[in-house]
Parts: structure tokens; sequence; C-alpha cells
């Protein structure tokens, strides 16, 4: 593997699953693997989980790691081809990405759509940019289009929870203050159509995501048939596609409640998290048994540690 940007980049991905599993089982088997390897991680947005969970799963297998909050610590960074550059961004990603590729192995990059320019986030300029400038491995740690990472942990985690060979997955958009990415849908829909799994999306309308990203999924707009029979129901907010950005929906009729939840088989309620209780999703269902939130972002740890692991295999001179 060179770069772990999409699924697109997993040539078997029950193999990869099994990989992490195994990882999980033996975190500490292949430490030597990252000795003398360093992995930079910089974000350029908030996290939680996908910070601590790769920084572990770089310490498992070896590697040092280094972490920068860009818009806070760095230089502005100018992303631009061609920019005349006399506004407040004093460097350039050709130089950025360069020399952090100078000092690291492996880079993450975390830099979520801006929201406000439908071509420019669909181009996913920032990431695109270390690939092509920073001349080491990039892994994505949330893109403007993808989490790659927290698609393989759900993959990961319905192989652990499923109850049948092929189970019935839904996701379900829910209600938000704010007007989120559609990074997490667009990457989960992606992995699902490939994982083998009984795939449903269901969100109001004017929700509908590209299409590039739902390919053979059904869809409907009537959120209790798709969760009837349900044995996941993945819930997540994103804003709308089409009036680009906007919220154009903050129904509460749309939050995942226990009511819903009983016309499903008993379903694993999934979250990537964070997650607005009370507004995406009810108390009575997320304190529940039913809900595996918890043991779900634990597994970033092993998504991380096996997408590291086939990287640090592939480095040059190995
Ligand atoms: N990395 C997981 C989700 C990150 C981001 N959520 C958020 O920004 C939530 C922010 C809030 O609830 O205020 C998203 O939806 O893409
Ligand atoms: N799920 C996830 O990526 O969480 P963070 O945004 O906290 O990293």
């Amino acid at each position: 593997m060179k770069h772990f940007l999409s699924v697109k980049d997993v040539p078997d991905l029950s193999a990869l699953v099994k990989e992490a599993l195994a990882q999980k089982q033996n975190p500490f088997g292949n430490k030597h693997l990252g000795q003398n390897k360093t992995l930079g991680l910089l974000f350029f947005n908030a996290s939680l989980r996908t910070r601590l969970s790769t920084q572990k799963a770089a310490q498992n297998l070896g590697m040092e790691v280094m972490v920068m909050n860009v818009t806070q610590d760095s230089w502005g960074l100018e992303m631009q081809e061609g920019a005349v550059m006399n506004g407040d961004k004093a460097e350039h990603v050709k130089e950025g990405a360069a020399v952090i590729g100078q000092y690291c192995d492996i880079i993450g990059v975390r830099s979520f759509a801006g929201l406000t320019d439908k071509e420019k986030d669909c181009q996913d300029e920032v990431i695109s940019q270390f690939v092509k400038y920073a001349g080491v491995p990039i892994v994505s740690l949330e893109s403007a289009l993808r989490h790659p990472l927290q698609s393989l942990t759900d993959v990961i985690t319905i192989e652990e929870y499923k109850t049948k060979p092929r189970p019935k997955v839904v996701l379900t958009w829910a209600p938000h203050p704010k007007a989120l990415p559609q990074a997490v849908p667009n990457s989960f829909s992606e992995w699902m159509n490939v994982a083998n799994v009984d795939f449903i999306i269901t969100h109001p309308e004017g929700y509908e995501l590209d299409t590039e990203f739902t390919g053979k999924a059904r869809i409907t707009y009537n959120q209790k048939e798709a969760f009837e029979g349900a044995d996941f129901i993945y819930a997540k907010n994103w804003s709308s596609y089409q009036q680009y950005g906007q919220i154009v929906s903050k129904d509460p009729a749309w939050t995942v409640n226990a009511e819903k939840m009983k016309l499903t088989n008993k379903a694993k309620f999934m979250h990537c998290l964070p997650v607005r209780r009370n507004v995406v999703v009810m108390d009575e269902v997320l304190d529940s048994p039913e809900s595996i939130v918890i043991p779900q972002a634990g597994n970033r740890v092993w998504a991380a540690q096996a997408v590291l692991k086939e990287i640090l295999t592939s480095l040059p001179g190995k």
C-alpha cells in the first residue's frame, strides 16, 4: 500500500480486516517494523479519536510520532497553484509538504470540507496537494470527501458484532445544529458497497449524497421502513450536497430513539463520534446495551495499525 486515501487503496478488504483483528489480538507483535520510522500527524481541524488512536497505533508498531495542529502552530499554508502570496498565508504547500516529507516517513493529514465552495471541496485540495508534494506516503485522517480510517473501523466493528453472514446495515441521517461535511457518510457508503452487507441509506429529501459514493446503495426517505429488520443502525448528520453545505432540515422526527430501534432486529447502534446527545440520538439508545459506539471507537487503533503496518512493509528499502 502506498497511500491510504479511500477504499480504492485496499486491494483485499477482508484481508485488511483480518490483519486489523490480528493486530488487536497481538498489539506489540510488530514493534520492530516501525523502528527508526517517523509518523507526522497534521491537523487542520480538531480531533480526539483520530489523533490519539493513530498515535497509539504508531507507537504499538515502534514508530516515533510528531503531531502538529497546523492552523494554530504553523505558518498558514497556501494550497493554490500559482497564487500571488500577498495575503495572510506565509508558506506554499509546495515547500511546506516537501519539508515535512524530509522529516517523516509517513504523513497523516486531517482537513475538512469548507462547505462553501463545492467545486473546491470536490477536488479534495489539501490532501491532494500533500500527495503531490510530500514525497512520502499519505494517510487520510478525514479529508473533504472521505474518512477511510473511520470506515475501515466500521467494517471491522460490523465484522465483530454481526450475527449473520450478510447483515442489514442502515445509514440514517439525523438532525444537528451545525452544518457538517459529507465525508463520513460518503466514505461509509463506499466501504459498505465493497463489504458483504445489505446496505440501505435513509435521509430526508434534499440530503441526497453524491452518487459517486452511494453507488448501488438502496435509498429511501422513509426512515421507519429502513429500520425494519436492520442489524446495524449507523447514525450521522451531514449537510446538503445539492444546496451545498446548507442545513435544509433540523426535523427532530429523524432523531434515533428507542421506539424506532424496536423496529429493528435488535440492531446495534453505531456512530463515529463526537455525537450530540438528544439531538442525533436519545440517551435511551446511546446508554443502552445495543450501543457499541465505545468499542467502535476503540477499534480505531486496530484500523490505523493495520494500515500503518501495510504502508511500513511497502516503504522503499523494506
Ligand atoms: N471525525 C468524525 C466527525 C467529524 C465531523 N464532526 C463534527 O465536526 C462535529 C462537530 C460538532 O458536533 O459540533 C464530521 O461530521 O465530519
Ligand atoms: N470519529 C472521529 O474521527 O473522531 P475525531 O474527530 O475525534 O478524531
